[in-house]
């Protein structure tokens, strides 16, 4: 198995690399690469390559997931997790599972926002993650439930959109809810019983709950005494968790911590907050700690390690190098020897980058920038929160030897003080929002970096920010789908787009491909979502709740299909008024700030653009008091993702009613913008 023929000096090995008949893992093999080992899609024959089949998936919304494609069955998770097997040779749905999680654990639809990255395969089963966080493992024949398990405590603030994963028998699977100081950790389960074989914490508790287990105890050195009384935590690992099988490790993607602001999750301490933005391995059988790497120690900014890591054996200077390659949020591409979690070369700039000089080589840690730590309260950086890479999936392929990140280029600024907009987030206690100032401020780019070299071989920019993964092949492709709702194949050597499908709608999720009957098929998710689309008025890209239909897309050489034509983007918001209706102002300032608890499904501010729930401006239900009252009581939309407001008073319902009325004349030019910012964030 050695380099590829003609592939260019920069070829790597590629045995074992990726997968080639079956897509089984939402990164393609357990690597996580998204590199497809098939060929006969190729540089020569990509312009015949078209649509097979496609299936409509009424009810869904956001669709972040990868599908996964086994014997003939392409199986993923909708919104919110129900889970679908359809034929993949016809696109016919065979059955699908729903979690009904709104019935389970109602309150965490709350501090949800309607997104799960994909389902899991191993020995005839799936598994999926409901938003609650419980796991379920289903016949994958028949969609039967086999068994479910609770993986987060009761009344814990975690919520689960991430993939598990499976390794050895067992499947593992992460947590979210950081942002509230949740505290992280990943569960292995054994596949047939779902009983717990361990868990790994990947921040510290109390120091009783510490004791005796070193890991831990290492960790909560990194904390002053206070911080649990704080309610300080985080590392919530949502996203990237990876097996080695050469090393029998998994590699868990910590995200930042949680309150953003040091000083108030961690008051009196000026310690690194292990394992919060970090890379940590621990032994697959025992879920022993290994090693760590961390990229932000003490995290200050909303930095996560949770986009895929990716695991590969690199020639670099003659050697056979045992590598992890990870483009985490906070901009920088590292290279990792994954025996010793040590840095192989000093980490690239893969975006605009402000925070970090340079990394000390022989500590590893960042030399970072002055006043990046709000020392004079205002502090603007790059990336922001939303990440120079996010959890959209960057692929690898051994013939390049080049990376494909979805990267974006976005400032954020932190603020102690009153100086931001109303797209600033109080997030406990520190003011937060994505600011676009320099050139190419708000776009992707699909950039494609040398790993070794540790710079960019190309890039080709998107229009807008949020953007799908990635797909490597070995017939010489990246694929990748965009906001603005193309889905496009270039030239993994040159970058040039060599083939475009226009699918509808904006795309989030990534493509996967795989073999049957000895014909080569890619396959991609529709439907644009995620976080970033509850930033409408940075980011408009015109996609409209429940008029854009969401899809899966199959596609192949020959293929004849075509979609339905359906509505273009509409950047235009129609806001209805009633120009009877008086507007109370005292009830909408206290609107505002209930508001907040909307945001993620409508919108900050109000304002949605490809969110998992309407736009309230444009919304009959919202505008009217009575349906409004109707619709928080009772949760009659509870199936769809939109949750029962019980708690709120007649008077409290009143005050957000009157604040949608105020936020659709603010749109009409009827009443002066209000630019202010919401209150305090917190659970
Ligand atoms: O701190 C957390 O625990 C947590 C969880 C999640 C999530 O569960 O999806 C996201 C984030 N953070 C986050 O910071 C982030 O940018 C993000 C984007 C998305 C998404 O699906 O679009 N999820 C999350």
């Amino acid at each position: 198995a050695g380099c590829t023929k003609g592939a260019g000096e920069a070829a790597q090995p590629e045995a074992n690399v990726g997968t080639d008949q079956n897509w089984a893992t939402v990164g393609g093999g357990a690597d996580e690469t998204s590199y497809s080992r098939l060929t006969e899609i190729g540089t020569g024959n990509v312009d015949k390559l078209g649509l097979a089949w496609s299936l409509d998936l009424p009810g869904e919304v956001t669709l972040e997931a990868t599908p996964l494609a086994v014997d003939g069955k392409i199986f993923f998770p909708g919104s919110y997790a129900a889970v679908y097997a359809v034929d993949a040779l016809t696109g016919k749905q065979l059955w699908k599972f729903d979690p009904e999680t709104w019935k389970h654990n109602p309150d965490k639809m709350h501090f949800s926002f309607g997104a799960n990255r994909g389902v899991a395969y191993e020995n005839g089963k799936i598994f999926v993650a409901g938003l609650d966080c419980r796991l379920f493992a289903l016949d994958a024949a028949t969609g039967k439930q086999l068994w479910v398990t609770e993986t987060t405590p009761a009344g814990s603030y975690n919520i689960c959109t991430g993939a598990p994963r499976t390794f050895k028998g067992k499947v593992i699977i992460g947590n979210g809810g950081a942002d509230f100081g949740a505290r992280g950790f990943v569960t292995a389960f054994d596949g047939n019983t779902g009983k717990q074989v361990w868990r790994f914490y990947t921040t510290p508790g109390t120091a009783a709950e510490n004791k005796g287990d070193p890991a831990m105890e290492a960790a909560a050195k990194t904390w002053g005494a206070d911080f649990t009384k704080a309610g300080g935590g985080g590392g919530t690992a949502w996203n990237g968790i990876t097996f080695d099988a050469d090393l029998n490790r998994i590699y868990i993607g910590a995200g930042n911590a949680g309150a953003y602001d040091p000083l108030i999750r961690d008051p009196g301490s000026k310690g690194d907050n292990l394992y919060t933005s970090s890379i940590v391995a621990v032994d697959a059988d025992t879920g022993k700690y290994v090693w760590h790497y961390q990229e932000n120690p003490r995290d200050s900014w909303d930095y996560k390690a949770t986009p895929n890591i990716q695991t590969a054996t690199l020639n670099i200077e003659g050697k056979p190098r045992k590598v992890i390659m990870h483009a985490p949020t906070n901009g920088l591409f590292y290279l990792i020897d994954r025996e010793t979690g040590k840095l192989i070369n000093q980490p690239g700039k893969t975006t605009l980058v402000n925070w970090v000089k340079d990394i000390d080589m022989k500590t590893g840690r960042p030399n970072e920038e002055p006043n990046i730590r709000y020392e004079t309260g205002l502090t603007e950086i790059w990336p922001g929160t939303i990440g120079g890479h996010n959890w959209q999936a960057m692929s690898y392929s051994p013939r390049t030897g080049l990376v494909y990140i979805p990267i974006q280029q976005i400032g954020a600024r932190f603020s102690k003080r009153g100086d931001a907009s109303e797209n600033a987030f109080n997030v406990m206690g520190l003011l937060l929002e994505p600011i676009k100032q320099k050139d190419g401020d708000g776009h992707g780019f699909l950039v494609a970096w040398d790993p070794i070299a540790q710079k960019e071989a190309w890039r080709v920019k998107n229009d807008n920010l949020w953007n799908g993964g990635t797909l490597a092949t070995a017939g010489g492709l990246v694929f990748q789908g965009t906001a603005e709702g193309t889905f496009n194949a270039y030239n993994a050597k040159s970058g040039e787009r060599v083939w475009q499908f226009n699918a509808g709608l904006g795309i989030v999720g990534a493509p996967m491909s795989f073999s049957l009957n000895g014909k080569q098929y890619v396959s991609i998710l529709v439907g644009y979502g995620g976080t970033t689309a509850a930033y409408g008025d940075f980011m408009n890209v015109g996609w409209k709740y429940g008029v854009q239909p969401r899809r899966l897309l199959t596609f192949a050489i020959g293929g004849t299909a075509k979609l339905e034509a359906t509505p273009g983007p509409d950047m235009k918001v129609h806001a209805v008024d009633d120009p009877a209706y008086v507007i109370n102002e005292a009830d909408v300032v206290a609107g505002k700030q209930l508001a907040v608890s909307c945001a993620a499904c409508h919108g900050i501010a109000l304002q949605a653009t490809g969110t998992p729930g309407p736009d309230l401006r444009e919304s009959a239900i919202a505008l009217q008091l009575d349906s409004l009252t109707q619709l928080l009581k009772t949760g009659p939309l509870m199936d769809r993702g939109m949750p029962k407001f019980d708690k709120l008073t007649d008077v409290q319902i009143r005050q957000i009613h009157a604040y949608i009325r105020a936020k659709a004349r603010e749109q009409l030019g009827l009443r002066q913008k209000d630019n202010s910012r919401p209150g305090n964030v917190k659970l």
